[in-house]
């Protein structure tokens, strides 16, 4: 992406993103040079293959593409054929945790526009003219999707439209598993409940992973793989943590799903599953759907959002005349018998509003979670609490409530952890099952998070087909746009407050709507860059921050979030001259610029949306941006001419 003359231009902000987002490629050179660290010495003939755990790549036959002079040629491996592993479910009581692999070529190049899709192979150096074969593209994307669990046939339907049963080593050509030959892993209740279903409708048989240890290892993997998985919520403060895999163990990990589950972890595979309660998410959202008439989860939510438990909520000011009971530490405002107002008043339920009985309700579950947490913790002298599952729903006051209890009640000596994938814990467990998944050995640098620009699937309707299709793309675009637009933070809130004796008070804003549900936009796709390896003269590469430009700094965010969106123009000129000037490359720049233009305003609004926001993921995002719709390089045309 580097221009020419970044040397002589010292205060060009954009130039001085560029050194930094050159510092960080300094700090990870890609390709051969892990494919040669990694192979054995020993290794007999030239078939060589990598560490059980990662694709095997087979360099067997390998040959060079194309011109040998030029400085980084295209290497055909023909014998390649490993894959990774494509897809993994856990089907709970409430919902359905998809989440799948493609490989980058697989989304890039499966437009149906045969012409276009080898011109762009060809000059990308991918295939020789009248050959079909790849090279072996290693990097990809997970993918995390949800589905209700009643609507199972939705889940079918899309596993189906995109051939993700189907294992397929080579996307763009006819070759495809025949049916009834495909194993796919599964977790949860669904796993027995629904195995004749997968059978019977897409021809595959299900694999059967245990829930428990499946959980304990997709928190395990994203707990260590991924940089700004794990963060506090308190006081509507969210903060990241920055978790040590060397010393990650023990936790103990709460999984509020229907259900809850509470698990003592001691490392890989070690685990108990300690304790566990009825009282979870299906109890909010069943209790709360036959209290409200709600129709969905998020606008039971959301009700609470504008609630009042004190009104169905006994406090203990109710009981002490409006006192404090200061010797035990309580409150006036504490709650003493959540929903005990109700005995007392001669009212029928539809006396109460909504939004109080699930303000209500949301308390009395979070905090009793909390509160059954800690104690599990007590037990065996636990420190830190991490929260997952769904019902978690990186819902601002719910994570609020389970802290505030870990905290009142440990007298602040143990902490509560959110993670980020708090709902997919169990898929990621079951996709890591795979005996070649791949994954396990990735280093944090190789996995981000960034929004799905060509995602498929909206608010339960499959557009397909999808990725490669740059007028599906452009189209999606605008409906992404447009509902960015609409978006906020989740629960924006002002901080609620506390009494300082155990009173934890209602939110004293009432908050903007819960921001869309993340299925309806497939949010959630976590990059992955295997070829990217850390630069070996690195003193210290397990501290080495690349990011040397903390966004989280208001200020600094706002200058660069300005000086992105300012330049975005002439970056798009440049990119559409640099292939030619032609009108498919204005659309193409056309759509980039809306693409980018909406990450910044979520970012303006969100800063934290994919994680922690330094400037280099910043740049990084917009190469990728610009990625998603095919410009290779922006800066070609200027790099020509110099
Ligand atoms: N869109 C949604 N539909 C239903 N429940 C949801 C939704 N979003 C969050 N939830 C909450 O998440 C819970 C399910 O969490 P999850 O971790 O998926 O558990 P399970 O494995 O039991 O399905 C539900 O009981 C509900 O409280
Ligand atoms: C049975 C379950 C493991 C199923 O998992 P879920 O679908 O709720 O994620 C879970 O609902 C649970 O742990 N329930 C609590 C049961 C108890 O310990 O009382």
């Amino acid at each position: 992406m580097a221009g020419p003359g970044d040397d002589d231009e010292q205060h060009d902000p954009i130039l001085d993103g560029k050194r930094e987002a050159e510092a960080r490629s300094l700090a990870c050179v890609s390709g051969g040079g892990s494919g040669e660290r990694d192979m054995a010495p020993s290794a007999p003939g030239p078939s060589i293959h990598r560490s059980g755990s990662r694709p095997q790549l087979d360099l067997s036959k390998a040959e060079i593409q194309g011109n040998f002079e030029e400085r980084d040629p295209t290497i055909l491996l023909p014998n390649q054929s490993d894959d990774i592993s494509h897809l993994a479910l856990d089907i709970g009581g409430s919902l359905i945790k998809l989440l799948y692999f493609s490989r980058r070529h697989e989304e890039d190049y499966s437009n149906d526009d045969d012409k276009r899709k080898r011109t762009i192979k060809e000059r990308l150096g991918i295939i020789t003219s009248g050959n079909l074969r790849s090279y072996p593209v290693l990097g990809g994307r997970l993918h995390f999707v949800k589905f209700e669990t009643h609507k199972i046939n939705e889940c079918l339907d899309f596993i189906h439209s995109k051939q993700l049963h189907r294992r397929d080593p080579y996307p763009w050509s006819s070759k495809t598993l025949p049916l009834g030959t495909g194993v796919i892993k599964v977790t949860g209740g669904g796993a027995y409940k629904f195995a004749d279903l997968f059978k019977e409708r897409l021809g595959v048989s299900i694999e059967k992973e245990d829930e428990m240890h499946c959980l304990v290892s997709g928190a395990n993997f994203l707990l260590k793989a991924i940089r700004h998985e794990a963060f506090t919520h308190m006081e509507a403060e969210k903060e990241f943590v920055q978790i040590d895999p060397n010393d990650l163990y023990p936790y103990l990990l709460v999984n509020v799903g229907s259900g809850v589950s509470i698990i003592k972890v001691d490392g890989e595979g070690k685990f108990e599953r300690v304790s566990g309660t009825n009282v979870g998410g299906g109890t909010y959202w069943g209790l709360g759907k036959l209290l409200t008439k709600c129709k969905s989860f998020d606008e039971l939510l959301e009700l609470s959002q504008k609630g009042d438990n004190s009104t169905i909520d006994m406090l203990v000011g109710d009981i002490y005349g409006g006192m404090d009971y200061s010797k035990i530490g309580l409150s006036a405002s504490t709650i003493a018998s959540s929903f005990g107002k109700a005995i007392s008043e001669n009212k029928e339920l539809e006396d109460y509003r909504p939004e109080d009985i699930s303000l209500s309700l949301l308390r009395m579950i979070s905090y009793n979670i909390g509160q059954i947490s800690y104690l599990n913790a007590l037990r065996f002298g636990l420190k830190r609490i991490f929260f997952g599952g769904f019902f978690i729903r990186g819902h601002a006051y719910t994570m609020d409530t389970i802290s505030f209890a870990v905290h009142f009640w440990s007298k602040g000596e143990m902490q509560a952890m959110f993670l980020r994938h708090e709902g997919f814990l169990g898929a990621m467990g079951a996709f890591m099952s795979y005996e070649k998944h791949g994954l396990d050995d990735l280093m944090s640098h190789q996995l981000v998070e960034r929004f799905p620009m060509g995602a498929p699937y909206t608010g339960g309707n499959i557009h397909g087909p999808p990725l490669g299709d740059l007028n599906e793309k452009i189209s999606w675009m605008e409906k992404f746009v447009r509902r960015g637009t609409e978006i906020t933070a989740p629960v924006p809130m002002t901080p609620s407050k506390t009494t300082g004796l155990g009173g934890f008070d209602v939110p004293s804003s009432r908050g903007s709507p819960l921001r869309s549900d993340a299925s309806a936009l497939n949010v959630g796709v976590l990059h992955l860059v295997p070829t990217l390896e850390v630069f070996p003269l690195l003193a210290d590469p397990k501290t080495y921050e690349p990011n040397t430009i903390d966004l989280s700094d208001q200020g600094e965010r706002e200058y660069w979030l300005k000086v992105l969106s300012e330049h975005l123009p002439d970056l798009v000129d440049t990119a559409v001259a640099s292939e030619g000037g032609t009108e498919d490359a204005k659309r193409r720049g056309d759509a980039f610029s809306r693409a980018f233009s909406a990450h910044l305003a979520r970012l303006m609004e969100e800063p934290a949306a994919y994680g922690k926001l330094g400037l280099a993921n910043l740049l990084e995002l917009r190469e990728e941006c610009l990625r998603e719709f095919q410009f290779v390089d922006a800066y070609s045309s200027i790099k020509q001419r110099y």
